[in-house]
């Protein structure tokens, strides 16, 4: 699914204008909006706040970085009817060059099922996610994972605290030249992300398997996962080419060398 911002804020229009002007000029730039958008909008009021447009941003829009560091909040009226689930089947990303917002599944969703989307990034403890979602959504989660057993909460974190360290591990082995050791824990996270039917997005995957087999010097290797990268990238028609280019230009790369080499 992709979906285009309805308001699109800077943050320091947020944070240094005065409260009365902000609403007003927000309430007037959603007032301008076409009809149909204009009812999207509104249609995500849940009525009990003084503030009806400081409500409606609060609480359903997303944090977006637009050129360099610029901050900004953006209102998208579809994305924001998605639920918030500590094991999510689908995830968002934010296009800059299109100014759109992209739902993507982890894995196929059935019929009738729900769509969840986690705002909190997937590795983060249990106790910090809460804290998050309370902070800055303003509530306490509900999720299935939030009402499991023990156990199976326990689980989950254990997945957690092992793909981050799993991660991190990677980007040290990676500055310090162990590049092998870095493709073993890659590897790893592969298998560990299907502990918690997350997979890591497999294009992303294959783009650090080619940088890593490229900087060990094994051609063979990093051309066959820069090619499984391009393919990823073109096949799930992103809406931000940028990453398929970024992928493309790096196999031309290791395409050229290759050809040197013979
Ligand atoms: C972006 S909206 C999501 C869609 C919204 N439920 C709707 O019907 O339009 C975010 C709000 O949904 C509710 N919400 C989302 N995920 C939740 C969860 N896991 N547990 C409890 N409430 C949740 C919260 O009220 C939150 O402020």
């Amino acid at each position: 699914m992709v979906d285009v911002p309805a308001v699109l804020v800077s943050i320091p229009f947020l944070a240094d204008t005065k409260p009365h002007h902000r609403r007003r000029i927000i309430k007037q730039a959603i007032n301008q909006l076409p009809e149909e958008t204009r009812r999207r909008v509104y249609s995500l009021s849940r009525g009990s706040s003084k503030y009806e447009v400081d409500a409606i941003m609060g609480s359903n829009s997303n944090t977006i970085t637009v050129g360099e560091d610029e901050v900004h909040v953006g209102l998208f009226t579809e994305a924001a009817r998605i639920n918030h689930a500590c094991r999510p089947n689908a995830y968002y990303r934010f296009s800059e060059r299109r100014l759109t917002m992209e739902v993507v599944a982890f894995r196929a969703i059935q019929p009738g099922e729900e769509i969840f989307m986690s705002y909190v990034p997937l590795e983060t403890p249990v106790e910090e996610r809460r804290k998050y979602l309370q902070d800055h959504w303003g509530f306490n989660c509900a999720c299935s994972l939030c009402r499991a057993s023990k156990l199976d909460a326990d689980n989950s974190e254990a997945w957690r605290e092992k793909v981050k360290s799993l991660k991190s591990t990677i980007l040290d082995a990676r500055s310090q030249e162990y590049y092998q050791h870095a493709i073993v824990m890659t590897e790893e996270w592969l298998q560990v992300s299907e502990w918690d039917m997350t997979p890591p997005f497999m294009p992303d995957y294959h783009d650090t398997l080619a940088d890593l087999y490229f900087l060990k010097g094994d051609m063979v290797n990093a051309t066959r996962y820069a090619r499984m990268a391009v393919d990823g990238w073109a096949r799930l028609g992103s809406v931000d080419e940028e990453q398929l280019e970024r992928s493309a230009a790096f196999l031309h790369r290791v395409d050229e060398l290759n050809e040197k080499g013979r």
